[in-house]
């Protein structure tokens, strides 16, 4: 059953040279107990669709268009008031990639943990709050008296912990994971994956589970979606994208992580940095560093389409998979190609976006 239905969502920044379109047009749907990773570089737009699904955007943002329905109640629409005390932490919760930032430095984290109990459960006293803090605490394996301590005294797999402690002590129904270890030793790492995934399987919450890291959500999630260029560029179940991807992007990605079946794999990067979100203009947003770019593809902005089975992909040249895929896994492809605009192709001058300042 449908838990989450992003449709046609735009959310822009308000920058000095104008407005950086980080989701621009992303729609996806999420079921109850489900997790779908969103898998892209830094800068794709990850985190910009996770902060707008809880409305954490900063001030210069702005959601332009589109709908965000959470369990029939459509986000875009309510007062901050009202999301405060219908939706962020008790239905949806985030897990931000650093948890330092994300707790006030002049509380102890029981306090800030009973606070959040409390202002969404009228009835709960001070103790019982305290006594779900302890024992979150005790289950995510931290002793529970340093419910006690002030954050700087964490380090920052417990601080992380804590944090996990948080966005689960009111049992939501969506979790927004946000590279929740990046900032992790390995060892750290899998032991707070495996948490949070333990503790998320309890909870019956669905999951968005953000991470740059291929290999990471390959373990995690239920379905990914590639995010490049501030759109949802491939989804597909994990299986399907881990074997059978059609996006050159997807097929980059998946060369640049190490497969844990695979000892002899060669890692290849994609060459070429991220685009310019500001006034991207027509045309495929990775051309510029795909392998396979035509001429259409510099044009025309690619459409998503379907390949069955919840199958989406936004190229031109999806349907020319058993090649592209076979080419993609060649070192040279990625490192002897002409990057740069064919010299016959004309750029469409960028839409205007025409917004209230
Ligand atoms: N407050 C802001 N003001 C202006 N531009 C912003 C702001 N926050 C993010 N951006 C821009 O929006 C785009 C998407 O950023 P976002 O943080 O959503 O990407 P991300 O994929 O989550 O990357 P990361 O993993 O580095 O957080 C980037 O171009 C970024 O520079």
């Amino acid at each position: 059953m449908t838990l989450l239905d992003i449709n046609g969502l735009k959310t822009y920044y308000r920058a000095d040279n104008g407005w950086v379109r980080a989701t621009d047009d992303v729609s996806l749907s999420i079921d109850r107990g489900e997790t779908v990773g969103l898998v892209g570089e830094s800068g794709s737009g990850k985190t910009t669709l996770a902060k707008s699904i809880i409305r954490l955007l900063s001030d210069n943002a702005e959601i332009v268009d589109g709908s965000i329905n959470f369990d029939g109640t459509e986000v875009t629409e309510l007062s901050d008031k009202e999301l405060r005390k219908q939706i962020r932490w008790s239905e949806i919760s985030m897990i931000p990639q650093n948890a330092m930032n994300g707790f006030d430095p002049v509380y102890t984290v029981g306090q800030q943990i009973v606070q959040v109990i409390r202002h969404h459960e009228d009835g709960t006293s001070k103790k019982e709050a305290r006594e779900r803090a302890r024992s979150l605490f005790d289950e995510l394996g931290i002793e529970p008296d340093r419910v006690d301590d002030y954050p700087h005294q964490f380090s920052g797999g417990m601080a992380q912990r804590a944090m996990i402690a948080l966005a689960l002590a009111l049992s939501p129904s969506l979790v927004l994971a946000d590279e929740p270890t990046t900032a992790l030793d390995v060892v750290i790492q899998d032991r707070i994956l495996d948490t949070i995934k333990e503790m998320q399987e309890e909870l019956n919450s669905a999951m968005i589970m953000i991470t740059h890291d291929m290999s990471v959500v390959s373990e995690t999630c239920d379905r990914i979606a590639v995010v490049y260029g501030g759109r949802i560029v491939e989804i597909a179940d994990t299986e399907t994208i881990i074997t059978n991807p059609r996006h050159p992007y997807t097929l980059g990605l998946r060369n640049a992580f190490p497969d844990i079946n695979d000892d002899d794999q060669e890692l290849i990067s994609i060459p070429g940095t991220p685009p310019e979100l500001v006034d991207p203009g027509e045309g495929c947003r990775f051309a510029p560093r795909c392998p396979f770019a035509e001429q259409e593809c510099w044009e025309e902005t690619p459409e998503a389409e379907s390949y069955g089975d919840g199958h989406a992909v936004e190229c031109h040249r999806a349907d020319e998979i058993d090649h592209l895929q076979e080419e993609a896994g060649k070192k040279e492809t990625w490192t002897e190609q002409d990057l740069g605009r064919p010299e016959d192709s004309q750029s469409d001058q960028p839409e205007e976006v025409m917004l209230d300042d």
